[in-house]
């Protein structure tokens, strides 16, 4: 491996630790303790890892967890009375229903229902809109993840090729929006792309966010490219065992870029870390004070 290991986990936690005195200062300052609602509907054993997880950091970093588990069965009209709670709730500044939910509940409304003064998902029409118009927004937690991680290896983005594999509303979309916004040029390939070993081997910064386990070969790869991994897909070890593996096949590529995020331990600290900071921006916001810089 030549490639420099970006340490997700590492720069996690310093986002998590200045979020922590951020909070602080705004409880000791204005009272105010940002609080953070999470929703899960239905009984997916990963989900609620996640869940846990993020409950756990949230209260390590000085906020308010409110943590609403829902039965499988939930009808979107339950789920659309929650959300509006949430809305009216002083104590929940951040709202995040979490994804995949069940096949009757039409995902799309709820996301539209979620005040998106509160949506630290940044999943609300609104805030990708005012993502692509430039406008201040609340940024979905994952891409600004990647775009930090990027940076800590080059601090000056402007005028590279950024590929970005996936086009979701979720990852591709926003990723594309904030590499644009650090003046990229910005392809975004997908599953229709023609060549796309050669479309990925023009990339300075090459993301990867199409959810197939090891898509990505070290051949496609510029020498020296930026590689920034967001997959992480459950596959068979042998054995009975189970591992987490990225889109990227990280040792073919760890020989050829010049830095790369692994999986685990890579964007996915970077997703929870930035919900934390997206629900003190939020807080701040709601009450009418400058968002901290974090
Ligand atoms: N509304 C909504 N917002 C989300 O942000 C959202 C969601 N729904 N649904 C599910 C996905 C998944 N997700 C992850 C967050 C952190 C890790 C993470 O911290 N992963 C660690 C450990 C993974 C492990 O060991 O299982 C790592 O990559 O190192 C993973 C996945 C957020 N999601």
């Amino acid at each position: 491996m030549s490639a420099t290991l970006i340490d997700g986990k590492a720069i996690a936690a310093d986002l998590r630790a200045k979020v922590a005195a951020a909070a602080s200062r705004l409880a000791r300052d204005h009272g105010l303790v940002p609080g953070l609602a999470v929703v899960l509907v239905g009984e997916d054993p990963a989900s609620a890892v996640y869940v846990r997880n993020k409950g756990k950091a949230t209260v390590e970093a000085g906020l308010a967890s409110f943590e609403h588990k829902l039965a499988a069965t939930t009808s979107q009209a339950e789920l659309l009375a929650l959300v509006s709670r949430l809305n009216a709730d002083p104590a929940v500044h951040g709202i995040l229903v979490q994804l995949p939910l069940p096949p009757q509940i039409d995902a799309q409304a709820v996301i539209e229902a979620i005040d998106p003064a509160k949506d630290v998902d940044g999943f609300h029409p609104v805030n990708a809109g005012r993502l692509s118009a430039g406008l201040p927004a609340l940024v979905p937690c994952t891409p600004v993840g990647c775009v930090i991680l990027a940076k800590t290896v080059r601090p000056q983005l402007a005028g590279c090729e950024a590929v970005v594999v996936g086009r979701s509303n979720i990852v591709g979309k926003p990723v594309a929006q904030l590499l644009l916004a650090e003046n990229c040029t910005v392809t975004i390939a997908h599953s229709k792309t023609r060549d796309l070993p050669g479309v990925c081997w023009r990339a300075d910064i090459l993301v990867a966010a199409v959810g197939r386990p090891e898509m990505i070969r070290g051949d496609w790869i510029k020498p020296g490219a930026i590689v920034i991994d967001v997959g992480i897909n459950r596959v068979e070890a042998g054995e009975g065992k189970t591992k987490l593996v990225g889109d990227v096949a990280f040792a073919e590529a760890a020989a050829v870029a010049g830095a790369i995020t692994p999986v685990p331990g890579g964007v996915g600290p970077m997703t929870i870390a930035c919900l934390l900071a997206n629900t003190l921006k939020a807080a701040s916001m709601q009450a009418g004070l400058p968002a901290p810089a974090v």
